[in-house]
């Protein structure tokens, strides 16, 4: 089989959007499998790679979630805020240092053992982030901080404790509808609470 790589010729890239983050449209021809090339355009939303985590209290089964408002969440239909595990997007910080420092931000938590438990591209047809999957345990002495995100960023983060079955519960009624968050409360269920 051919190297992936030997399949793309990439033929132009412009810059639609260089704002907050990156939006490019590339033009690229594609060996297809049937050995025939074919031209074909992609947009792709480069906001760099990104961190999140499951706080969780084996003892207590309960979880640590925030909720925050999200734009693009509201503008397709969420009339509420956001019910998630704590994330942030790398910036030049490997994905661990990345995550603890969101986590005390957002959170006030400070963690210091984190177990990486996946990576996943959480929208690849569209946008390149790669979202790097903690989980860590907490107790209520690791809340050093206040937690609420940067202000000046826009940032209104409140914290919210769960116990494992009540956050379950809240995806099968929709109030839990992030991805990320989803993907770490099933992780839990199967092999942190098992
Ligand atoms: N001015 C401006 N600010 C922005 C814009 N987009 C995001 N921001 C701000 O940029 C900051 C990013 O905060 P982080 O905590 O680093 O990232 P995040 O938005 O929580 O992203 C996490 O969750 C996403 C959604 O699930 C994930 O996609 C991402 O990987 C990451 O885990 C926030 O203060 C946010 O308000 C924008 O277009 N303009
Ligand atoms: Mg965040």
């Amino acid at each position: 089989m051919t190297a992936l790589g030997e399949r793309i010729r990439v033929h132009s890239v412009v810059v639609l959007s260089d704002d907050w983050y990156l939006l490019k449209k590339t033009t690229f021809d594609f060996l297809r499998s049937d050995g025939t090339w074919q031209r074909q355009s992609r947009e792709t939303y480069d906001r760099g790679n990104g961190a999140t985590i499951l706080l969780y209290n084996r003892a207590r089964k309960t979880v640590i979630l925030t909720r925050q408002f999200r734009y693009p969440a509201y503008v397709n239909g969420h009339e509420d805020l956001l019910l998630e595990t704590p994330a942030g997007l790398l910036d030049a910080q490997s994905p661990e240092e990345a995550i603890r420092k969101e986590t005390a931000e957002e959170t006030g938590y400070i963690i210091h053992k984190v177990k990486k438990v996946f990576e996943a591209f959480m929208s690849p047809g569209s946008v390149t982030e790669k979202l790097y999957f903690f989980a860590a345990e907490y107790d209520s002495a690791a809340r050093q901080e206040q937690g609420g995100g940067v202000a000046s960023d826009g940032e209104d983060i409140e914290t919210v404790e769960l116990t494992l079955d009540e956050a379950l519960e809240k995806i099968a009624n929709g109030e839990i509808r992030d991805g990320k968050t989803i993907m770490l409360l099933q992780y839990a269920k199967l092999h942190l609470f098992a």
